[in-house]
């Protein structure tokens, strides 16, 4: 069985407001995606790794990511789309020579503190069930809201944060996303397209550090964290 690592990263970052493509805010000195990258291209257990980025900054990803850190696992750069969902649909159609049966880790490229355990752990599970999904228990109370007015109060025992990464058997999340997109359905994750097919997806605890980097205040904790 092969590991690929499939790596999102077209965003444009508004809610960073940065005036960039946020994965390349510098942590450390170093930007984002490298962080993130480092992760993967450290892990033993991963073979491959594909990176899906805005058309206009492939050369320079290339350049000033994969080539500039060394990043030898990184097989392809692709160009995204305008929706997350459509960036990694163009990521699963550039995998090539997979079988049915390798595991796909779908990662957010903003969210360079996965640790190695926990991606691991996603692996293991992706490969024995329908696909693994890291998540959190949520820590505050949910409520639902419409048109300014609560609609409910889940019980949060059952509610957890989904995280990244998601990983699937190559023939479970191909099929997914290209039924989603035949059928126009569009989702905030990958999970949510393989469980609408009737699958299960097991959950793998996930990590409260494991932040999606979205806002300003998210690089304030991302250094802290780093700190650490
Ligand atoms: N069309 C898109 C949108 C998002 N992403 C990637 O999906 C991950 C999670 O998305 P998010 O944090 O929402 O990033 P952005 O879309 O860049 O943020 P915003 O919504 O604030 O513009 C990021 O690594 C982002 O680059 C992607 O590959 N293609
Ligand atoms: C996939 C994800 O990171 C899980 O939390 C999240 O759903 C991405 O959502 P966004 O709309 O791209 O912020």
């Amino acid at each position: 069985m092969r590991a690929v690592a499939l790596i999102p990263a077209a965003g444009m970052g508004k809610r960073m407001g940065a005036g960039m493509n946020k994965q390349y805010l510098l942590l450390d000195g170093r930007p984002i995606l490298a962080h993130t990258l480092a992760v993967f291209q450290e892990a033993s257990f991963v073979d491959d790794i594909y990176v899906v980025i805005p058309e206009a900054e492939i050369a320079f990803c290339r350049e000033q990511v994969v080539g500039k850190y060394g990043f030898a696992k990184v097989r392809d750069v692709i160009a995204g789309g305008s929706e997350r969902q459509h960036s990694v649909l163009n990521g699963i159609r550039a995998l090539n020579g997979y079988r049915e049966d390798d595991v796909v880790i779908i990662h957010d490229g903003v969210r360079p503190f996965i640790p190695t355990k926990i991606l691991k752990h996603s692996i293991e599970v992706a490969s024995q069930w329908d696909g693994a999904l890291v998540a959190v228990p949520a820590k505050d109370t949910i409520k639902t809201v419409e048109a300014g007015v609560v609609t409910g109060t889940p019980p949060r025992e059952n509610i957890w944060l989904a995280q990244t990464p998601q990983s699937f058997r190559h023939g479970i999340i191909s099929a997914a996303h290209e039924i989603a997109a035949a059928e126009g359905f569009l989702g905030t994750d990958d999970a949510s397209l393989v469980e609408r097919m009737g699958r299960q997806v097991h959950v793998v605890m996930g990590d409260y550090r494991n932040i999606k980097i979205t806002t300003p205040e998210d690089m304030l904790l991302a250094e802290t964290f780093l700190k650490k």
